[in-house]
């Protein structure tokens, strides 16, 4: 029998946590200030994008959106990071990804102010999760898988922990993460390359899915009692439903949940943790920019 973690729960907790620094920074005559840019129309993105600001507004975080048209250049988009570098009512800007395809992505994110970067992707941030140097910006959808096993109470230390994807965005930090002293766990990354990846997940003690695959986790590749944490957001077409999809994970939720300890659910697991992170890593900014 496995427990459900409540991903919408402990993101609830962790935005109370949130208005309450938010109070501390304003009594220190600071207003934290998030832009999030979306180039393109990309549907899901626009649902994020949406959610994110919004969640901005609940807790008395100053947010401004920037919707640019698809056929925005490189060299426009540049100047408007350049002018949100400077810009001192702004302390987290986020370019949500994926932009259009003639946009050079790799090159956005770099000529973002490190300490601006809430996503965590500058290569300066990604080098400081790697050092384990507190004053770099976690990406936030494995900070807030990181935040789940915690609230769940899982021990991490010797635990066989298995990733399967190594992104960027999420299996790579969320490798890195897990294998952090004081988390401790003995991690293997899995991927597109990786020989029996069945029998790999079968050895893990906590499971993090980032693939993309709608429910590619089988009941049958999970120990008995293991932790499943499911980032995998997936729109599958659904003629019952209103939007004419569902979401679903990475993992096979029901069959899986008969064997694990503990799972989190799609929705209401991972994804309301991202937005929550990103809360807080727009916070820390604000505190360590003043
Ligand atoms: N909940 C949330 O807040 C978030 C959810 N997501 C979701 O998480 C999922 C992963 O996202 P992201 O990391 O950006 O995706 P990417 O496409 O960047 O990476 C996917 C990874 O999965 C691996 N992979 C692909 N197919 C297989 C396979 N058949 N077997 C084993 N590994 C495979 C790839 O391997 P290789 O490297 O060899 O190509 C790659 O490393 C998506 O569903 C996305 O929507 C993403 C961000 C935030
Ligand atoms: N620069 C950048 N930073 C990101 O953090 C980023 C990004 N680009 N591109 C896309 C991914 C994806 N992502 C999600 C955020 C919230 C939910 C979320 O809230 N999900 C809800 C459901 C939302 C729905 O109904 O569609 C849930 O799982 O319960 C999901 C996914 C952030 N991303």
């Amino acid at each position: 029998m496995s427990k459900v973690i409540d991903g919408k729960a402990v993101a609830a907790a962790v935005l109370e946590e949130c208005r309450t620094e938010v109070e501390s920074l304003k009594a220190d005559g600071i207003t934290p200030g998030l832009a999030v840019v979306l180039v393109g129309e990309d549907p899901a993105s626009q649902v994020y994008v949406g959610s994110k600001v919004r969640t901005c507004g609940d807790l008395g975080i100053y947010s401004r959106k920037i919707e640019l048209p698809t056929e925005t250049t490189q060299e426009e988009l540049l100047k408007v990071v350049a002018d949100l570098n400077a810009d001192p009512a702004i302390h987290g800007i986020l370019v949500q990804s994926p932009p259009p395809k003639h946009i050079d992505e790799e090159a956005v994110v770099r000529a973002l102010d490190p300490r601006k970067d809430v996503d965590g992707f500058h290569p300066e941030n990604v080098a400081k999760l790697a050092l384990e140097d507190p004053t770099g910006f976690v990406p936030c959808t494995p900070a807030g898988c990181m935040r789940l096993l915690k609230e769940a109470g899982v021990e991490t230390s010797g635990a066989n922990a298995v990733v399967i994807g190594r992104s960027m965005i999420v299996g790579k930090p969320m490798a890195l993460l897990l294998m952090a002293r004081g988390v401790d766990a003995t991690v293997t990354v899995a991927h597109s390359r990786s020989k029996d990846l069945a029998g790999i997940c079968r050895e893990a003690d906590i499971l993090v899915a980032a693939v993309g695959r709608p429910e590619m986790v089988k009941a049958d590749w999970v120990k008995e009692g293991a932790v499943v944490i499911d980032v995998g957001i997936n729109r599958v077409d659904d003629a019952s439903k209103k939007r004419g999809y569902r979401l679903t994970g990475d993992v096979a939720y029901e069959e899986c949940a008969e064997k694990a300890s503990a799972i989190t659910p799609v929705p209401g697991g991972v994804g309301p943790m991202t937005i929550a992170m990103l809360m807080k890593n727009t916070l820390q900014s604000a505190r360590q920019l003043g």
